[in-house]
Formats: structure tokens, sequence, C-alpha cells
């Protein structure tokens, strides 16, 4: 099997493991076997890590291909993962949110929303080819989103002002695409090289 593969078999296996541990009522006896059991698998993982500086090797960055990243990894124990494509110039994106990502009972949580709009309307951008960083983040939150429902979203670029991009963008349910939850507004700004070189030497360099 090929290592991305396996990395994105490790990362479905680790979001059903984190998927139970939020919703297991089992007795704490349970819990703390399962406890011991994960730091030994944990501890077989760790004898060879990366550091910050390092690109995961199965990582293609110029390519887009981010094996543990927080929201659309196949790696990620964190990502939902959110499922991407840009059709017409639209970034459509599609994923279930778990327990895991619950804030008020039975609702998203805040942060979480804002981490998956966050993501999409920097696909839009990246896919309009004037990567940058995300500088400004406006949410506005119309209803809460819900829980183990399919879901829906979607980003455009709205203007590209020399370096600054901003674009909008919409969560919404798969059964109910036309009734706006959660909106958003960024503005990206593209890197000047001695920007990217202060943030991102380490890592180009090797
Ligand atoms: C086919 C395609 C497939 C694609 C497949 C791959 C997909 C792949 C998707 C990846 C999607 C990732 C999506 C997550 C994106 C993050 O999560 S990025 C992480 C979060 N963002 C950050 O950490 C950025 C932190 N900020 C910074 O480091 C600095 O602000 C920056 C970006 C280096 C800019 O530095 P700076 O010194 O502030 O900027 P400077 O160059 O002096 O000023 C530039 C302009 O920006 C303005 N500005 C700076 N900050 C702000 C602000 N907060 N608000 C408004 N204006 C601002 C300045 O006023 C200035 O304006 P002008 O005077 O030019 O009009």
């Amino acid at each position: 099997m090929e290592r991305r593969e396996a990395i994105t078999e490790l990362g479905e296996a680790l979001r059903l493991l984190v998927d139970q541990a939020t919703t297991t009522e089992m007795p704490a006896d349970d819990l703390l076997r399962a406890a011991a059991e994960l730091r030994e698998v944990a501890a077989r993982l760790g004898v060879r890590t990366r550091d910050r500086s390092t690109l995961a090797s199965a990582d293609d960055l110029l390519g887009g291909v981010r094996m543990y990243n927080p929201v659309t990894g196949g790696g990620s124990a964190l990502a939902p993962p959110l499922h991407i494509e840009v059709v017409a110039g639209v970034a459509i994106g599609r994923c279930t949110l778990g327990l895991a990502f619950e804030g008020p009972p039975r609702f998203a949580h805040g942060g979480v929303s804002a981490m998956l709009l966050d993501q999409i309307l920097g696909h839009a951008v990246v896919a309009s080819g004037n990567p940058g960083m995300t500088v400004r983040l406006d949410m506005v939150y119309r209803a809460p989103v819900p829980l183990c429902t399919p879901l829906r979203l979607t980003a455009e670029v709205q203007q590209v002002d020399g370096r600054r991009v901003t674009a909008t963008g919409t969560i919404a349910t798969e059964a109910e695409p036309d009734t706006v939850l959660v909106s958003a507004s960024g503005t990206f700004m593209g890197l000047r090289a001695d920007q990217t070189k202060r943030l991102f030497g380490p890592v180009l360099k090797a």
C-alpha cells in the first residue's frame, strides 16, 4: 500500500477513535485500559517524527497535498475532513461534523464553523491564482450548524486588488442548500518574497 493511502487509513482510524471517545459512556475501568493501550500505540508512532520546520514527507506543498491539514487532511485526527472541489471558480465543500465538534448541545462550535470557512475561502483564493494568508475573517452566525448532518459549504473570490484578495463563503445543509446558516467574508494577503522567506524559509530550504 502506498504511504499516502496508509496515512489516510490511519487518519480514518483516528477519526473513528475521536468519535467513539467523545460519545462513549463506558465505565472508568474501560476508559483507563483504552488510555494505556493508546499510549503504547502512540509510542510506536513516535519512534520517527518530524519537527515544525520539516514538511511531512507525504506532502506536496506546491501540488496542494497537505495530508495533515486539520480541516481537509485525510491523515488528520482533527479534520472532519472537509472535501473541496472547485466548479467554475466556486469552491464547494462537503463534510459531516460529529459530536467531537460540539459547541452548544446538538450543534457545531462556532470556532469550528470559522475554521471550515477560513479553509474553503483560502482554497477559493488559491484556486483563483492569487495565494495569500488570511489577515481578516468576519463571521455572521445566522442559525446553529447541526451535527451529524451532511453540510454544504461554498466560497468564491469577490475581488483581487494587488496583493489583497477578498472572498465570501457560506455554510448550509445538503438538504437545504439555500438556507444560509453561517456566512463569512475574508481578506487574504499575498506575501512578498521577503515575507515568504521569513515565515517559511526553513521549510522551503528543506
Ligand atoms: C487548483 C487549486 C487547488 C488548490 C489546492 C490547495 C488549496 C490550499 C488551500 C489553503 C487554504 C488555507 C486556508 C487557511 C489560511 C490560513 O489559515 S493562513 C494562517 C492565518 N493567517 C496568518 O497567520 C497571517 C498573519 N499575518 C501576517 O503574518 C501578516 O499580516 C502578513 C500576511 C505577512 C502581512 O504582513 P504585513 O506586514 O501586515 O503586511 P504588509 O505587507 O505590511 O501590508 C500589506 C497590506 O496588508 C494590509 N493588512 C495587513 N493586515 C491586515 C488586516 N488584518 N486586515 C486588513 N488589512 C491588513 C496592510 O494594511 C497593507 O495594506 P496596503 O497598505 O498594502 O493597502
